[in-house]
């Protein structure tokens, strides 16, 4: 995880992720400070190969101007970007155009390799990494997709509680691992709250761990029900992290 917190977290980095494969390295999302979080890992941006956006919050694509700038003026590349095809055109009208049009560049495609990315499909982005992206709600009438990793991982973009789409995953899709926001102020308006997440069964609760968080996390540590805080700067394994539930439901 590059960064596991919430939109307005100043001792978190936003929950933004690196997801490595076989010498291949995507990024999910990239907000604000994603290119602080890169740089404290000793990253460079030249070592990601693709970035993937879930939906147009700054927390989640602040950071893609300097991406984008460093890629075509300092390495001279243009990077794959996967984006969900109804995010394409508001992400550069919207989020990019402002900072980023210029004579050298007029289009997303001027810097991006772009790729756009339709529900239901299972996309291979690297040998060992696919990719389904789930249109989940969070604010009304404003795109966000969660993603499903290599037919076993849940990884929320920002999203309201849902626990038919949980259930339904786990019950029917082989899900082991799920990585939710989580805000702890009740109520969730447009993310799920701990309040909410806490009635999962128990079941559900012992593959989940809890990302997007509030600066005062530290508070809410043992307080849980059955879930795990996710944690910023750190590798995890994803065979590893279902590993770890079944480790932790036996301790
Ligand atoms: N209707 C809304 C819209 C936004 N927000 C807050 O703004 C943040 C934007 O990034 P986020 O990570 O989606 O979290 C959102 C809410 O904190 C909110 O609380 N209610
Ligand atoms: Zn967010
Ligand atoms: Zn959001």
């Amino acid at each position: 995880m590059l960064g596991t917190g919430s939109a307005f977290a100043k001792t978190f980095y936003n929950n933004n992720a690196l997801v490595y494969a076989n010498g291949y390295t995507l990024l999910v999302d990239c907000g604000i400070t994603a290119p602080a979080a890169l740089h404290s890992l000793g990253k460079s941006p030249d070592e990601i190969h693709a970035l993937l956006v879930t939906h147009i919050h700054a927390d989640h694509v602040g950071g893609l101007e300097e991406i984008a700038f460093r890629m075509k003026f300092q390495y001279q590349r243009k990077p794959l970007l996967y984006v969900p095809e109804v995010l394409a055109v508001p992400l550069w009208e919207n989020a990019l155009k402002g900072g980023l049009s210029q004579d050298e560049g007029h289009t997303l495609e001027d810097y991006f390799d772009v790729r756009l990315m339709e529900e239901g499909h299972e996309y291979e982005l690297a040998p060992g990494l696919c990719v389904e992206i789930i249109e989940t709600p969070h604010i009304p009438n404003k795109a966000s997709f969660s993603l499903y990793l290599n037919r076993h991982l849940f990884y929320s973009a920002d999203m309201r509680f849902n626990p038919e789409l949980l259930h339904s995953l786990v019950d029917q899709r082989g899900c082991d691992t799920i990585l939710h926001d989580c805000q702890f102020i009740n109520p969730g308006a447009v993310h799920a709250c701990l309040d909410d997440l806490v009635t999962l069964p128990e079941f559900i609760q012992q593959r989940l761990w809890l990302m997007h968080y509030a600066d005062n996390q530290p508070e809410y540590i043992g307080k849980t029900g059955q879930m795990r805080f996710i944690e910023q700067q750190r590798l995890y394994d994803d065979t590893e992290l279902s590993k770890l539930n079944v480790e932790f439901n036996e301790a």
